[in-house]
């Protein structure tokens, strides 16, 4: 399979970020430290993911994780750099200590288009969560490691990282998952159910990629509205909310929208009469 030839979106410290025929590509890039993130990681990938959101020209978005680090190990991510932790989360440049990890979860989840999680090594801890929140996962056949250590290090995320992973594979495997930090591998993984698949290492890239081809042949509408479908029963209000933003989208698209938006500019009364009355 061949390498897909990104092209750099543009340049962080912290973060590559790429893109190619519809495919944006955002990856950790702290090799040496298993891709943990740290409070300047988490703004440049706010960042990105921003601008994958805003681009009309991107339908789906890889997470990844660069490497391999100078000792030959791969990593997706390690979760929370331990090093910037202190006393209320973790410190950024500016003295403020964040747990802002939690806001990429959300950017990913309520993004309009598929996020695909490409593991290609450790997946650990608040790295691990990345996975779970994303919309698929394909993981390195030779390299990809699952692991929960959030409990190791006292740490806990108890929002999509437990209680949406307990939803994808069961609530027995989860809580031994969180209770044990055991490592499993991406077949186990996909045993499990959290790993869509399991793919040799020297075509992960290219997978994800074609992966990424055959969701943009789609209707991004249908692809949309699937995702905030499935998102929906475990999101609350907050997916009523997002699910109902893009009713009103396609709401906005009809005529008798139109009708009651130029009747108000044109101060007249709305003639609703003209539509059917669908039954
Ligand atoms: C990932 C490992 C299992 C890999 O093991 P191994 O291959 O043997 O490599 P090591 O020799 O251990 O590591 C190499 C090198 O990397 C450094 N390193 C690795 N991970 C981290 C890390 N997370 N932080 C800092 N540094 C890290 C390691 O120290 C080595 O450096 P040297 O200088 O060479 O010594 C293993 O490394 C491992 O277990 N890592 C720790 C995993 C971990 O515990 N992660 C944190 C979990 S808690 C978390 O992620 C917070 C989640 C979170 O953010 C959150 C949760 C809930 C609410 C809010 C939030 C929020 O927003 O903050």
């Amino acid at each position: 399979m061949q390498e897909p030839n990104w092209q750099t979106a543009k340049e962080y410290e912290d973060i590559t970020y790429k893109k190619l025929n519809g495919v944006a590509r955002i990856a950790f890039n702290r090799p040496d430290v298993r891709n943990a993130f740290r409070p300047g990681t988490v703004f440049e990938l706010l960042d990105a993911f921003d601008d994958a959101r805003n681009d009309g020209t991107i339908g789906v978005v890889l997470l990844s994780g660069e490497g391999p680090a100078k000792d030959g190990v791969y990593a997706f991510c390690s979760g929370g750099d331990q090093k910037f932790r202190d006393k209320a989360g973790y410190k950024g440049n500016d003295g403020l200590d964040r747990l802002n990890i939690l806001e990429v979860q959300r950017q990913i989840r309520f993004m309009t288009k598929p996020v695909i999680a490409v593991v290609p090594g450790w997946a650990v801890g608040g790295g691990h969560s990345l996975h779970v929140v994303c919309d698929l996962t394909l993981a390195s056949k030779e390299h990809a490691i699952f692991k929960q250590t959030d409990a190791n290090v006292a740490s806990y995320d108890a929002g999509y990282g437990s209680a949406y992973l307990a939803r994808q594979i069961g609530q027995k495997r989860a809580r031994e998952i969180f209770f044990l930090g055991r490592s499993y591998s991406a077949q186990e993984a996909f045993d499990m159910g959290m790993v869509n698949a399991v793919v040799p290492h020297d075509e992960l890239e290219a997978t994800a990629y074609q992966w990424a081809q055959e969701i943009l042949e789609k209707s991004p509408m249908a692809i949309r509205m699937l995702k905030f479908a499935f998102n929906l029963v475990d999101d609350g209000m907050v997916g009523q909310q997002i699910f109902a933003g893009e009713a009103t989208r396609l709401g906005y698209m009809t005529d008798e929208a139109r009708e009651g938006r130029d009747a108000f500019l044109e101060k007249r009364k709305p003639d609703f009469d003209q539509f059917p009355k669908h039954s």
